[in-house]
């Protein structure tokens, strides 16, 4: 069973950045703790950028064993390595190779160079799950687009039906790159937590119906959809909370 949403709203992107950081240290911590070694799915886009920049510059404390947690992401544009568009590579120069997260536990979505299609990556990925993540994630995060999209699942998409497998190919994307790579609805489920990254007053309206879901639908806003098992947290800044 999920709990209702809970809603933390920050003064700026920046503040937001820094709660989030904080937070998810001490998540890490207290897993690894508990014995666990955490899989985080982590997100790609703006907001991403500045949460990474904090958990590089907190992440130094001590508090984490940086080679006892593993990396996911939810999506991942399908371009070639060295593209700056490879959340992947965002998040490598932003703090995963300053902590010093084992390779073996850093799982990057397939290339361009490494394979011939998105489906090929797709289907490598979710083998790559099934044998590292068969338990599932600590945490995933997600960034939520202006339209309501989160990781590769854009609204009126086929994708947001997959009932079966765990990631999935996206093609003529609304936003680029077009070829991309997605978990889908049934895998960002198997999490703890699940944690919406949100800033801005463009995605204010997204915000708004994400949290309002008998007034909208999964097609409409795939936001809506994704939970918890145990918690289900938004991360707002003023101006994306402007409409609640
Ligand atoms: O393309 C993507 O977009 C979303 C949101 O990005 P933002 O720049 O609007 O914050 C992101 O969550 C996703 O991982 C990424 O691939």
């Amino acid at each position: 069973m999920t709990t209702e949403p809970l809603i933390e709203v920050h003064d700026d992107a920046a503040a937001l950045a820094t709660a989030v950081a904080g937070e998810l240290l001490a998540r890490l911590a207290d897993s690894q703790s508990a014995g666990r070694v955490p899989a985080v799915v982590l997100t790609g886009g703006s907001i991403a950028d500045a949460v990474h920049a904090e958990v590089a510059r907190l992440g130094t404390s001590g508090e984490v064993d940086w080679t006892r947690v593993a990396l996911w992401w939810g999506d991942e544009r399908f371009v070639a390595a060295g593209s700056d568009d490879r959340n992947a590579g965002q998040a490598r120069a932003a703090f995963i190779d300053a902590l010093g997260v084992p390779t073996e536990h850093v799982h990057e979505v397939a290339s361009s160079d490494d394979v011939d299609s998105a489906e090929e990556a797709a289907e490598r990925y979710a083998a790559a799950l099934a044998e590292h993540a068969p338990e599932g994630f600590e945490v995933v995060m997600l960034g939520v687009g202006p339209d309501g999209h989160v990781a590769s699942l854009f609204p009126g998409f086929d994708q947001l039906d997959e009932q079966g497998r765990a990631v999935v190919a996206v093609h003529d994307s609304p936003k680029p790159p077009p070829d991309r790579v997605t978990l889908t609805f049934p895998a960002l489920a198997q999490t703890r937590s699940t944690w919406f990254l949100v800033s801005g007053e463009a995605k204010a309206d997204a915000v708004a119906r994400a949290l309002s879901p008998t007034s909208t639908t999964p097609a409409e806003t795939p936001a809506s959809v994704p939970r918890g098992r145990v918690e289900t947290t938004w991360f707002l800044d003023r101006p994306a909370a402007s409409r609640l």
